[in-house]
């Protein structure tokens, strides 16, 4: 009989992970305590934007039509400890509120609240992603709580999944990463990945640290590799250079590689700010603080682009931004998602705002998201809306509907023909010859 599989947190993580099980063929329960989310859930209404997510969830919603059915949604941990032969932890591990460290309290919970419910043997499989040495500690306390003793395992599996890209990166993964601590984990979570490992995905088996490292170290290299770019842009600014074709040029060394060097405002997101942030509170409490210092100035580049964004803003407009009209073009902090989570287009919106600039934000799927994180803002209905009569238009999110624009009929209804690219994708040539004062970051004036 195939697997049975629950997912626990039906986030941007754990609805991708859940629906991608059904797709790959096991009878999947996607748990969350949130009853809001599981009852829209259940009638087939996505609480994110991700783009393929929600046709992936109908193909499989029980009750839906045409559906496999092999997909359901409860709040009941009942249920998912009687359904379950492997339970798939996918909740939120964000920043503690009082520090660095990562806030362990949900998964915690699930594992405190699962564990005395499971009467029969199951693996439980953590996803989120952690400080190294929690997999160990939860192991010992979830044979401590269940009824099953040491029949209850738990193994680790991290998720690169990058949003934007999400159900693609589960189905087809570079790589697939498990920590186990015995010969039985190894067994299900080859028959879980089955698929992609006949497909040719790598499968690294580990010990239980590894395979957390292997999740911290990626999103701290994939930091450090921004906030490189980022420096280098800063000096370009100094020296005169145009980081765009330094990036074009570093990337041409296959040891570099381009991606992961577009220069600009910096990473947000819900996992990079805070993963390195929870990695170097981690090595303090492991006494290695100092292997991971250089994280801190990782961490202080990319904080220093939102602040130069704000600066340029400021002078582009003529040294103070009060009562001044400026169009913010992006709020989620990458495109083709609508997660806001420290997401610099908006924290540099609410910096503008606090200077008091009149601020004015567009984005094609994160305005709901933004107007709960920041209120006090104003929302146009679109890109046009936005710039309208704006002082100052900034870039800051690389949509491609913003690709797109038309720098000519922009320019009728802009207060001023001024623009600076955060993102450095935008085509300065076009929007100059439109008329537009042009500045983007790390490359020469135009
Ligand atoms: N978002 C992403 O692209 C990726 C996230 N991750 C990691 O995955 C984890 C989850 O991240 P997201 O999905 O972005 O978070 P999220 O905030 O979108 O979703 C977390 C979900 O867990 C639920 N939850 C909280 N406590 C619960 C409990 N005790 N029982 C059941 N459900 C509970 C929440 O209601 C929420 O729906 C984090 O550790 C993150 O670092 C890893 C790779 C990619
Ligand atoms: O742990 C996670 O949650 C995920 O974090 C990132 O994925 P994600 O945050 O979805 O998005 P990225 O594409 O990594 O972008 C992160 C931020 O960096 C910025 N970025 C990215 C690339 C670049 O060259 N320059 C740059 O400023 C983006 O605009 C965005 O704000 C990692 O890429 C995933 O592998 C990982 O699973």
């Amino acid at each position: 009989m195939a697997l049975r599989i629950t997912v626990i947190g039906a986030g941007y993580l754990g609805i991708t992970h859940a629906a991608a099980m059904a797709e790959l063929g096991f009878e999947v329960l996607g748990l969350d305590i949130d009853l809001d989310r599981v009852r829209a859930l259940g009638e087939g209404r996505l609480p994110i934007y991700e783009p393929g997510l929600a046709d992936l969830v109908h193909r499989h919603l029980a009750g839906g039509r045409d559906s496999t059915g092999r997909l359901r949604f409860t709040s009941e941990y009942e249920e998912a400890a009687e359904f379950g032969d492997l339970h798939f932890i996918c909740v939120d591990t964000p920043q503690e509120r009082t520090g660095f460290a990562t806030d362990m309290s949900k998964v915690d919970r699930v594992v405190d609240t699962l564990g005395p419910l499971l009467r029969r043997p199951a693996l439980v499989v953590g996803k989120s992603t952690v400080p190294v040495g929690s997999a160990g500690r939860l192991a010992a306390r979830l044979a401590g709580l269940s009824p099953v003793g040491a029949d209850a395992e738990l193994a680790w599996n991290p998720e690169f999944l990058r949003e934007g890209f999400a159900v693609a990166d589960t189905l087809r993964p570079d790589r697939i990463v498990i920590g186990v601590a015995g010969d039985q984990a190894e067994k299900l979570l080859r028959e879980v990945y089955a698929v992609p490992i006949a497909n040719g995905v790598p499968l690294l088996v580990t010990d239980l640290a590894t395979a957390e490292l292997a999740k911290t170290a990626a999103n701290a290299f994939l930091a450090t590799k921004i906030s490189f770019i980022n420096a280098m842009a800063e000096i370009c600014e100094a020296a005169g250079g145009d980081v765009v074709q330094l990036a074009d040029s570093l990337g041409h060394d296959e040891r570099i590689g381009r991606r992961f060097l577009q220069a600009g405002i910096g990473f947000g997101g819900g996992c990079l700010p805070k993963d390195i942030r929870g990695f170097l509170a981690r090595a303090d409490e492991l006494g290695a603080a100092s292997a991971l210092g250089f994280l801190r100035e990782i961490d202080s580049i990319n904080m220093r682009r939102r602040t130069h964004m704000t600066e340029l803003a400021r002078a582009a407009v003529g040294g103070s931004l009060l009562g001044r009209r400026v169009a913010v073009l992006g709020a989620a902090f990458k495109p083709d998602s609508d997660d806001v989570r420290d997401s610099p287009a908006l924290n540099i919106a609410g910096q503008l705002h606090l200077q008091g600039a009149q601020v004015t934000v567009f984005d094609p799927k994160g305005m709901d998201n933004a107007r709960a994180a920041f209120p006090t803002l104003a929302y146009a209905l679109s890109a046009t809306e936005a710039v309208t009569g704006a002082d100052v238009v900034l870039h800051l999110t690389e949509w491609s509907e913003f690709q797109e624009l038309d720098p000519l009929r922009l320019g009728r209804v802009a207060g001023a023909r001024r623009i600076i690219d955060g993102r450095n994708t935008l085509d300065p040539e076009a929007w100059r010859e439109a008329g537009w004062w042009f500045r983007a970051m790390g490359r020469p004036t135009l």
